[in-house]
């Protein structure tokens, strides 16, 4: 791996929204990579915290073909799944390969070679408020066998992470958690949520507008191309989603395995404007016993527009022959039920802290976000790891654009807010308000009324969601 000879930008947002992701394979496969997030070095002190217990960590050479595969196999066993099918593990490596891959190794287990623990990374996008995106540090995969659990084994892999984040200059990071318990420790906060969406089909009657294009079945394979460019646009639209990586599209729509029995039953559909434009897609899948009507359940449908979200579901709860309709991982805030006639066909159920975020620098992730009002608070931001601690002014200009900076002494004063890193994370993107944390003493305004012009400034135009898992 090239050394890290500076610290890496990981792409500011492009116009369009591109994500990093892929200008890290084009780079690799036309050469001059600008950025690996493999040639971060391997952290010290999580290396050091590790031999302790005579375990070793090593970050994995994606041409390392065993060493890969043994990985994929103890991440598969850390989340209680089977053991993988050939179409799956090829998968898993291709997606693998373009992320930074730790394992920990027990040279003295019976299987020296399967890894006791996991964790991959990769620099990415992090939509938030304004349609703009700020640089993160995507964290998935940790796993601990059970034979070493509760010997501080994630704790030495969840801060090695935030070190990799902040040597790649990331300015958060972030995850989607098993459990709600394990990861507010290293200063991770819910901060978008995503929920079960129901409609009963025998209640929809729709009364919202008929939409100016139309809706296309196409073959799921066809969507190859036009489905990346609409994810992004999506993506910039809804603070609290992420880039999307090279693969998960091919997945949602049933394209990594096309003969299983999960693909065969998915059918693709696509939203065109008035102007032959795709706008939109949905991925869904219809259950029926025989004889029975069916029952329609869909994780995707991506829209960059209105019209396009409008039509999509339009169309997914207009079926008939089916008795209902489930959606996972949508918004809490759905306009659905103000398309209906009564909006009591819709249930909003399995409502979950989605996206974990921790914030790593405050000055770059506060500037990269847009705000509801104008005004200047200091924020006193305690974070018992250190990398965010301190006070910060954000002044906000009647644009809602942030200028952000370190304030010490009696530079420090005015009003504003104490607070911890979760508290500053929980509130990052709109949506969770100062207010509340301050109602559960976790966040205190500094003078009076203070805590109204936050609520005001830290407001979001859009409800944060994250629509996939990571
Ligand atoms: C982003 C993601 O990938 S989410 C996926 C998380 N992984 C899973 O759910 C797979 C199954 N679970 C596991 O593999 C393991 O139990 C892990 C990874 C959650 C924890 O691994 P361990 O090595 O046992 O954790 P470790 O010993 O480092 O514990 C660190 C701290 O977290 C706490 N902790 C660990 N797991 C849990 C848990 N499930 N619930 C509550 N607290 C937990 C520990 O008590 C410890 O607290 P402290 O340091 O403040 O005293």
């Amino acid at each position: 791996m090239p050394p890290v000879d500076r610290v890496l930008d990981l792409g500011k947002r492009l116009p369009d929204h591109s994500s990093i992701v892929p200008s890290i394979r084009l780079a690799r496969y036309a050469g001059g990579m600008p950025f690996d997030p493999r040639s971060i070095p391997v952290d010290p002190v999580a290396s050091a915290a590790l031999a302790r217990h005579g375990l070793e960590y090593r970050l994995l050479d994606p041409d390392d073909h065993a060493g890969m595969l043994a990985w994929i196999e103890a991440e598969n066993r850390g989340f209680h799944h089977g053991r993988p099918r050939d179409v799956d593990r090829d998968y898993d490596l291709s997606v693998a390969s373009e992320r930074r891959v730790h394992g920990v190794y027990d040279p003295t287990a019976a299987q020296p070679e399967t890894p006791v623990a996991t964790v991959d990374a990769w620099p990415t996008g992090l939509s938030v408020p304004g349609g703009r995106s700020v640089d993160a540090w995507a964290v998935s995969a940790v796993t601990v066998s059970p034979t070493h659990r509760r010997r501080g084994i994630a704790r030495a892999l969840m801060e090695g992470e935030l070190a990799n984040a902040r040597a790649a200059g990331a300015a958060v990071a972030m995850l989607t958690a098993t459990e709600a318990t394990i990861y507010g420790r290293f200063g991770f906060a819910p901060a978008a949520k995503a929920a079960t969406i129901t409609v009963d089909r025998r209640r929809t009657h729709w009364v919202g507008p008929d939409a100016p294009g139309r809706v296309h079945f196409v073959a799921a394979s066809d969507l190859r191309e036009a489905a990346p460019a609409i994810a992004r646009r999506a993506v910039a639209r809804t603070p609290g989603e992420i880039d999307r990586w090279p693969g998960i599209l091919d997945r949602a729509l049933g394209l990594v395995d096309p003969d299983g029995d999960g693909a065969r039953s998915i059918r693709a559909v696509r939203y065109d404007d008035e102007h032959g434009q795709a706008q939109g897609f949905a991925a869904y899948r219809i259950t029926r016993e025989p004889n029975q009507p069916g029952f329609l359940e869909f994780d995707f449908l991506v829209a960059a527009t209105d019209d396009a979200e409008r039509a999509l579901w339009r169309f997914l709860i207009e079926q008939d022959f089916v008795t209902g309709v489930r959606a996972r991982l949508r918004s809490v805030d759905e306009p659905l039920p103000w398309l209906l006639e009564d909006p009591r066909a819709v249930s909003v159920t399995d409502v979950d802290d989605h996206l974990w975020v921790r914030i790593l620098d405050p000055i770059e992730a506060l500037r990269a976000r847009r705000y509801g009002t104008s005004g200047t608070l200091v924020l006193d931001v305690s974070d018992v790891l250190g990398h965010a601690r301190g006070r910060f002014r954000l002044t906000v200009d009647d644009r809602g654009r942030a200028e952000v900076e370190p304030v010490e002494g009696t530079d420090a004063a005015g009003p504003g807010l104490r607070l911890g890193i979760q508290e500053l994370g929980a509130i990052y993107l709109g949506g969770v308000r100062p207010s509340l944390l301050a109602r559960a003493a976790r966040i205190t305004e500094t003078a009076p009324r203070t805590l109204v012009l936050a609520d005001r400034m830290f407001a979001s135009e859009r409800t944060p969601h994250l629509s996939i898992w990571f």
